[in-house]
């Protein structure tokens, strides 16, 4: 059976981010991005740091777990990482969650197409803005996208870009263009990882929230669109497993 490098499962929390906002769920977080995004909020699935903590496991060790933590106050399971896209098998997972009847949602950047892409129920595909220091292959992210409409997955995807400052706003347009079948989220970028007061974090948080908002109402290119905050950035800060 195959096994998958899993660094966190945590919850029942919120979806606090996105399309699915609010939506009570658990999250199994993967290891290893092929990424590295200047202000990756989750570093630690990707830079060796926490290395030690990285367990091998099948699906039915990743349910089981679920399980343990997460009882019956449970019906929707969110995949994150790193980007959960680098593993082939992770139908094995999600089919069998759906059996079991969960929901699943994934979180992943584009720049990997896995068939399983079809099966997802809440499908964010979050692509990486200038700040990020990383590259759009926008082949690769066409081609996903196209595969998505074709097999009428519309309505279960959304766009989801990070935005710290008016370049990376700039890039968001293009993305939104690009694809305006999508559903369009913005979300505040959080630069203070380091922050460990979270009535802080809040506050500045909050500020960057309402600088967001004020530039998407005043862009006659992003009328079809959502703008978020991580909401479980303003509750509990910078720490892991919430
Ligand atoms: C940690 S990533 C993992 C999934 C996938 N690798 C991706 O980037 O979409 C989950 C989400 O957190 C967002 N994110 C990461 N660091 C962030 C930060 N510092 N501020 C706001 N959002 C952030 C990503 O853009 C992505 O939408
Ligand atoms: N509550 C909560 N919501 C989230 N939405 C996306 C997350 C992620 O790290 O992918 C995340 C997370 O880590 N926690
Ligand atoms: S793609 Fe996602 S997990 Fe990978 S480095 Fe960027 S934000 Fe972090
Ligand atoms: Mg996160």
């Amino acid at each position: 059976m195959n096994k998958f490098p899993v660094l966190e499962i945590f919850g029942p929390t919120i979806q606090g981010e996105g399309m699915v906002v609010g939506r009570k769920t658990m999250f199994v977080r993967t290891a290893g991005c092929d990424y590295s995004c200047s202000w990756c909020d989750s570093a630690f699935t990707w830079d060796g740091s926490a290395k030690d903590e990285i367990q091998k496991l099948t699906a039915p060790e990743i349910i089981n777990a679920l399980d343990q933590r997460g009882g019956d106050y449970f019906d929707h399971v969110t995949i994150s990482g790193g980007n959960p896209a680098l593993l082939k098998n992770l139908n094995e997972l999600i089919d069998s969650l759906h059996e079991k009847g969960c929901e699943v949602a994934l979180e992943t950047q584009g720049s990997k197409w896995q068939a399983w892409f079809l099966t997802i129920d809440d499908l964010t595909i979050s692509p990486k803005p200038p700040s990020s220091k990383m590259s759009t292959n926008w082949d690769v992210l066409d081609r996903i996208i196209a595969k998505l409409e074709e097999a009428g997955r519309t309505t279960h995807t959304s766009l989801k870009v990070v935005i710290f400052n008016d370049e990376d706003l700039e890039y968001a347009k293009q993305v939104h263009k690009r694809y305006p079948n999508l559903a369009f989220y913005v979300q505040v970028g959080n630069e203070a990882l380091d922050e460990s007061d979270d009535q802080n974090l809040a506050l500045h948080l909050l500020d960057q929230y309402e600088w967001l908002i004020d530039r998407v109402m005043h862009s006659s290119d992003l009328n079809h669109v959502r703008v978020l905050p991580q909401v479980h950035a303003l509750l509990w800060g910078n720490r892991r497993g919430v």
